[in-house]
């Protein structure tokens, strides 16, 4: 499709010329304020299977100019849902060395470091991502929020090769890892609502949940992903930084936050 950026003529403010759903409803991220939500009894814990991967598998960690992603196997997959929703990639959002702050959610108006989706497709009704992408139970998104603090060995996993990924389209083999480590240990305890992808084409095709725990990483980790990534290919000559890569909190309207939890 065509390129779209996070700032400037490409911005999220003109995705809509080319990708109408950007313009449309059920729109992500959104500002989770308090007054929004209702517990809702039935959300039961999110159970994953075969997250823990063995370093003998190899994952494709790339750069693909708008994000860091790492490819998933498809025996991974979300089996709490009313379908069974398969791991296709990770990938993260986050802000700048000069404005730590770059998660897509906020929780009453706080925008944190940076925030990680696990992207699942609906794997009993569609053969792959992209016959799922735009249908309305199409995905599932698992979404963490990340602060600075703590040292995080699991994030060490990934982002001690990232300087092998620091332009455009360059990809790189990490062994596997355990990707629950990357969660926040309560996987009980989250919010949910109808969303979409937060990028073009954004589709309303998202079943979002976004645990209400986040996870830490050090400042170090953080300008590893924040400082040391570039959008433009590697012979470009002018290099562009990778950066601030969030979309803006969208128009709730009359959609409902869920949680799962009471107090
Ligand atoms: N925040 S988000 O979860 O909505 C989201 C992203 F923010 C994002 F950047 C990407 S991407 O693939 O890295 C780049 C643009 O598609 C995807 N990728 C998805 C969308 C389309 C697609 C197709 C195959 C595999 C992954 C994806 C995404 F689902
Ligand atoms: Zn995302």
């Amino acid at each position: 499709g065509a390129k779209w950026t996070y700032n400037g003529p490409e911005g999220e403010h003109h995705w809509s010329k080319h990708y109408p759903y950007c313009g449309g409803a059920f729109q992500s991220p959104i500002d989770i304020k308090s007054e929004l939500l209702r517990f809702d009894p039935t959300l039961r814990p999110i159970e994953i299977q075969n997250y823990n991967l063995s370093p003998n598998e190899q994952l494709t960690l790339g750069n693909n100019g708008h994000s860091v992603q790492i490819s998933l196997p498809s025996k991974m997959h979300i089996s709490s849902l009313p379908h069974r929703y398969t791991a296709a990639q990770l990938h993260f959002h986050w802000g700048s060395s000069g404005r730590p702050s770059g998660s897509e959610h906020t929780v009453n108006s706080k925008q944190y470091a940076a925030e990680m989706h696990v992207v699942h497709f609906n794997s009993d009704k569609y053969p792959n991502m992209s016959m799922a992408v735009d249908k309305s139970d199409g995905l599932a998104v698992l979404g963490v929020l990340i602060e600075v603090g703590e040292f995080n060995p699991a994030f060490e996993k990934f982002l001690r090769f990232i300087n092998g990924i620091k332009y455009r389209d360059q990809r790189v083999q990490v062994p596997g890892f355990n990707i629950r480590a990357l969660l926040p240990a309560r996987l009980d305890e989250y919010y949910r609502y109808d969303g979409s992808l937060t990028t073009p084409p954004c589709y309303p095709s998202v079943l979002w949940t976004i645990f209400r725990n986040h996870v830490t990483i050090s400042r170090k980790q953080f300008l590893d992903m924040a400082t040391g990534l570039y959008s433009s290919h590697a012979q470009e000559s002018s290099p562009v930084p990778l950066n601030g890569n969030f979309r803006k909190p969208q128009l709730v309207d009359s959609r409902v936050v869920l949680v799962s939890f009471k107090e």
